[in-house]
Protein backbone atom coordinates (compact mmCIF):
# COMPACT_ATOMS: atom_id res chain seq x y z
CA UNK A 1 0.00 0.00 0.00
CA UNK A 2 1.25 3.13 -0.83
CA UNK A 3 -0.16 6.52 0.87
CA UNK A 4 0.01 9.79 -1.53
CA UNK A 5 -2.02 12.31 -0.41
CA UNK A 6 -5.92 11.90 -1.42
CA UNK A 7 -7.32 14.10 -3.77
CA UNK A 8 -9.62 16.11 -1.96
CA UNK A 9 -13.11 16.33 -4.30
CA UNK A 10 -15.96 18.68 -2.06
CA UNK A 11 -14.41 15.94 0.95
CA UNK A 12 -14.52 12.91 -0.42
CA UNK A 13 -11.01 11.79 -0.45
CA UNK A 14 -9.70 10.04 -3.46
CA UNK A 15 -6.40 7.63 -3.24
CA UNK A 16 -5.51 7.50 -6.31
CA UNK A 17 -3.36 3.98 -7.11
CA UNK A 18 -3.58 3.19 -3.64
CA UNK A 19 -3.22 -0.75 -4.21
CA UNK A 20 -0.69 -2.26 -6.21
CA UNK A 21 -1.20 -5.06 -8.46
CA UNK A 22 -0.15 -7.95 -6.45
CA UNK A 23 -2.64 -6.24 -3.63
CA UNK A 24 -5.66 -5.93 -6.57
CA UNK A 25 -5.03 -9.77 -7.20
CA UNK A 26 -4.71 -11.05 -3.54
CA UNK A 27 -8.32 -8.97 -3.10
CA UNK A 28 -10.01 -9.97 -6.09
CA UNK A 29 -9.06 -14.18 -4.68
CA UNK A 30 -10.50 -12.66 -1.11
CA UNK A 31 -13.60 -11.40 -3.08
CA UNK A 32 -14.16 -15.04 -4.95
CA UNK A 33 -13.72 -16.51 -1.97
CA UNK A 34 -16.50 -14.44 -0.25
CA UNK A 35 -18.61 -15.51 -2.78
CA UNK A 36 -17.85 -19.06 -2.84
CA UNK A 37 -20.11 -19.09 0.60
CA UNK A 38 -22.48 -16.10 0.06
CA UNK A 39 -23.51 -16.14 -3.56
CA UNK A 40 -23.49 -12.90 -5.72
CA UNK A 41 -27.62 -11.73 -5.81
CA UNK A 42 -29.26 -9.31 -7.78
CA UNK A 43 -31.02 -6.81 -5.56
CA UNK A 44 -34.51 -5.63 -5.87
CA UNK A 45 -35.28 -1.97 -4.59
CA UNK A 46 -38.40 -1.86 -2.43
CA UNK A 47 -40.15 0.04 -5.65
CA UNK A 48 -39.64 -3.60 -7.38
CA UNK A 49 -36.71 -2.49 -10.05
CA UNK A 50 -34.27 -5.05 -10.29
CA UNK A 51 -30.40 -3.40 -9.76
CA UNK A 52 -27.78 -3.29 -12.42
CA UNK A 53 -25.14 -4.36 -9.89
CA UNK A 54 -25.19 -7.55 -8.15
CA UNK A 55 -24.25 -7.79 -4.72
CA UNK A 56 -22.80 -9.81 -1.68
CA UNK A 57 -21.19 -9.07 1.90
CA UNK A 58 -19.44 -9.91 4.15
CA UNK A 59 -18.75 -8.99 8.15
CA UNK A 60 -21.53 -9.39 10.68
CA UNK A 61 -24.05 -7.71 8.95
CA UNK A 62 -24.57 -7.00 5.21
CA UNK A 63 -26.70 -5.00 3.01
CA UNK A 64 -29.82 -6.23 1.47
CA UNK A 65 -32.64 -4.67 -0.43
CA UNK A 66 -35.95 -5.83 -2.08
CA UNK A 67 -39.42 -5.27 -1.80
CA UNK A 68 -39.70 -4.76 2.00
CA UNK A 69 -36.55 -1.78 1.82
CA UNK A 70 -33.14 -1.15 2.46
CA UNK A 71 -31.70 -2.74 5.41
CA UNK A 72 -28.75 -4.59 7.03
CA UNK A 73 -29.10 -8.13 8.59
CA UNK A 74 -26.98 -10.76 9.58
CA UNK A 75 -27.88 -13.45 6.93
CA UNK A 76 -27.62 -13.72 3.23
CA UNK A 77 -31.34 -13.84 1.25
CA UNK A 78 -30.61 -17.43 1.29
CA UNK A 79 -30.47 -17.69 4.76
CA UNK A 80 -26.51 -18.31 5.82
CA UNK A 81 -24.67 -15.96 7.72
CA UNK A 82 -21.93 -13.54 5.84
CA UNK A 83 -18.02 -14.33 5.88
CA UNK A 84 -15.73 -12.95 7.65
CA UNK A 85 -13.80 -9.65 6.33
CA UNK A 86 -10.36 -11.14 4.82
CA UNK A 87 -7.89 -9.53 7.04
CA UNK A 88 -6.50 -7.79 3.81
CA UNK A 89 -9.66 -5.65 3.23
CA UNK A 90 -9.50 -4.50 7.00
CA UNK A 91 -5.74 -3.59 6.43
CA UNK A 92 -7.32 -0.86 3.73
CA UNK A 93 -9.84 0.42 6.34
CA UNK A 94 -7.07 0.74 8.97
CA UNK A 95 -4.76 2.52 7.11
CA UNK A 96 -7.21 5.19 5.57
CA UNK A 97 -10.16 5.65 8.25
CA UNK A 98 -9.26 4.51 11.88
CA UNK A 99 -7.13 1.46 13.92
CA UNK A 100 -9.45 1.89 16.64
CA UNK A 101 -12.83 0.37 15.49
CA UNK A 102 -13.24 -1.92 12.98
CA UNK A 103 -16.08 -2.03 10.06
CA UNK A 104 -18.76 -4.83 10.30
CA UNK A 105 -19.58 -5.07 6.92
CA UNK A 106 -18.16 -5.06 3.50
CA UNK A 107 -20.62 -4.96 0.75
CA UNK A 108 -18.97 -6.37 -2.11
CA UNK A 109 -20.76 -4.88 -5.79
CA UNK A 110 -20.27 -6.40 -8.82
CA UNK A 111 -20.64 -4.37 -12.24
CA UNK A 112 -20.89 -6.14 -15.26
CA UNK A 113 -21.33 -4.59 -19.08
CA UNK A 114 -23.99 -1.71 -18.43
CA UNK A 115 -24.15 -2.09 -14.63
CA UNK A 116 -24.54 1.40 -12.76
CA UNK A 117 -25.61 2.71 -10.00
CA UNK A 118 -27.78 5.86 -9.57
CA UNK A 119 -27.06 8.69 -6.98
CA UNK A 120 -27.63 7.89 -3.77
CA UNK A 121 -26.70 8.64 0.19
CA UNK A 122 -25.25 5.74 2.18
CA UNK A 123 -26.96 6.58 5.28
CA UNK A 124 -28.73 3.21 6.66
CA UNK A 125 -26.25 2.64 9.35
CA UNK A 126 -26.13 3.82 12.87
CA UNK A 127 -23.17 5.74 13.39
CA UNK A 128 -22.41 8.53 10.48
CA UNK A 129 -19.27 9.64 12.79
CA UNK A 130 -17.18 6.79 11.09
CA UNK A 131 -16.43 7.37 7.18
CA UNK A 132 -17.11 5.06 4.64
CA UNK A 133 -14.18 3.46 2.33
CA UNK A 134 -14.90 2.33 -0.80
CA UNK A 135 -12.02 0.12 -2.71
CA UNK A 136 -12.15 -0.18 -6.72
CA UNK A 137 -11.10 -3.27 -8.35
CA UNK A 138 -10.98 -4.09 -12.68
CA UNK A 139 -12.55 -1.77 -15.03
CA UNK A 140 -12.90 1.77 -14.92
CA UNK A 141 -15.80 3.75 -13.29
CA UNK A 142 -16.98 7.36 -13.46
CA UNK A 143 -18.21 8.12 -9.71
CA UNK A 144 -20.24 11.06 -9.38
CA UNK A 145 -19.89 13.00 -6.36
CA UNK A 146 -22.87 16.28 -5.50
CA UNK A 147 -24.07 17.33 -2.31
CA UNK A 148 -25.25 16.77 1.31
CA UNK A 149 -28.66 17.26 -0.27
CA UNK A 150 -30.49 15.71 -3.48
CA UNK A 151 -29.70 18.12 -6.40
CA UNK A 152 -27.15 20.82 -7.05
CA UNK A 153 -24.14 20.57 -8.86
CA UNK A 154 -21.72 17.77 -9.03
CA UNK A 155 -18.23 16.34 -9.95
CA UNK A 156 -17.02 13.03 -11.80
CA UNK A 157 -13.60 11.19 -11.70
CA UNK A 158 -12.60 7.75 -12.89
CA UNK A 159 -11.88 5.59 -10.76
CA UNK A 160 -9.54 2.88 -12.14
CA UNK A 161 -8.02 -0.40 -10.15
CA UNK A 162 -6.35 0.32 -6.99
CA UNK A 163 -7.84 3.23 -5.68
CA UNK A 164 -9.55 3.90 -2.43
CA UNK A 165 -12.13 6.71 -1.85
CA UNK A 166 -13.14 7.47 1.57
CA UNK A 167 -16.07 9.38 2.17
CA UNK A 168 -16.26 11.05 6.22
CA UNK A 169 -16.74 14.57 7.43
CA UNK A 170 -19.08 16.98 5.20
CA UNK A 171 -19.08 14.23 2.55
CA UNK A 172 -20.41 11.07 4.75
CA UNK A 173 -23.71 11.86 3.50
CA UNK A 174 -22.97 13.59 0.68
CA UNK A 175 -24.62 12.05 -2.63
CA UNK A 176 -22.65 9.89 -5.33
CA UNK A 177 -22.91 7.12 -7.36
CA UNK A 178 -21.54 5.34 -10.76
CA UNK A 179 -22.62 6.16 -14.23
CA UNK A 180 -21.13 3.54 -16.06
CA UNK A 181 -18.27 1.61 -16.13
CA UNK A 182 -15.79 0.95 -19.20
CA UNK A 183 -16.45 -2.53 -19.51
CA UNK A 184 -13.26 -4.75 -20.15
CA UNK A 185 -10.98 -1.44 -19.80
CA UNK A 186 -9.05 -3.52 -17.01
CA UNK A 187 -7.39 -6.87 -17.02
CA UNK A 188 -7.62 -7.43 -13.26
CA UNK A 189 -10.85 -9.80 -14.16
CA UNK A 190 -9.95 -11.92 -16.99
CA UNK A 191 -13.77 -11.27 -18.42
CA UNK A 192 -14.15 -7.99 -17.56
CA UNK A 193 -16.21 -5.74 -14.82
CA UNK A 194 -15.58 -4.07 -12.04
CA UNK A 195 -15.32 -4.97 -8.09
CA UNK A 196 -16.33 -2.22 -5.70
CA UNK A 197 -15.77 -3.70 -1.78
CA UNK A 198 -17.87 -0.74 0.43
CA UNK A 199 -16.74 -0.62 4.12
CA UNK A 200 -18.97 0.43 6.60
CA UNK A 201 -19.55 0.74 10.57
CA UNK A 202 -22.90 -0.13 10.75
CA UNK A 203 -23.72 -0.52 14.52
CA UNK A 204 -23.41 1.72 17.01
CA UNK A 205 -23.69 -0.66 19.44
CA UNK A 206 -19.67 -0.89 20.23
CA UNK A 207 -18.76 2.52 19.30
CA UNK A 208 -17.33 5.27 21.82
CA UNK A 209 -19.81 6.45 23.47
CA UNK A 210 -21.44 10.27 22.34
CA UNK A 211 -22.03 12.85 24.70
CA UNK A 212 -25.94 12.63 25.34
CA UNK A 213 -27.62 15.85 25.25
CA UNK A 214 -28.87 17.47 28.38
O1 LIG B 1 -19.24 1.30 -6.73
C1 LIG B 1 -18.89 2.31 -6.13
O2 LIG B 1 -17.79 2.84 -6.31
C2 LIG B 1 -19.85 2.97 -5.17
C3 LIG B 1 -20.77 2.01 -4.50
C4 LIG B 1 -21.70 2.70 -3.55
O3 LIG B 1 -21.81 3.89 -3.52
C5 LIG B 1 -22.51 1.90 -2.62
O4 LIG B 1 -22.51 0.66 -2.70
O5 LIG B 1 -23.17 2.49 -1.75
FE1 LIG C 1 -22.89 4.53 -1.77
Amino acid sequence: MTLLPPLNIRGFQVYKGFLDRAAQDELVAQARQVAQDAPFFSPMTPSGRTMSVRMTSAGRLGWVTDRSGYRYQAAHPKGQGWPEIPEQILEIWRGVASKERMPDSCLMNFYGEGARMGMHQDKDEGDFSWPVVSVSLGDDALFRMGNPERGGSTESVWLTSGDVVVMGGDARLSYHGIDRIRFQSSSLLPKGGRINLTLRVVDQGDSPQQPSSP
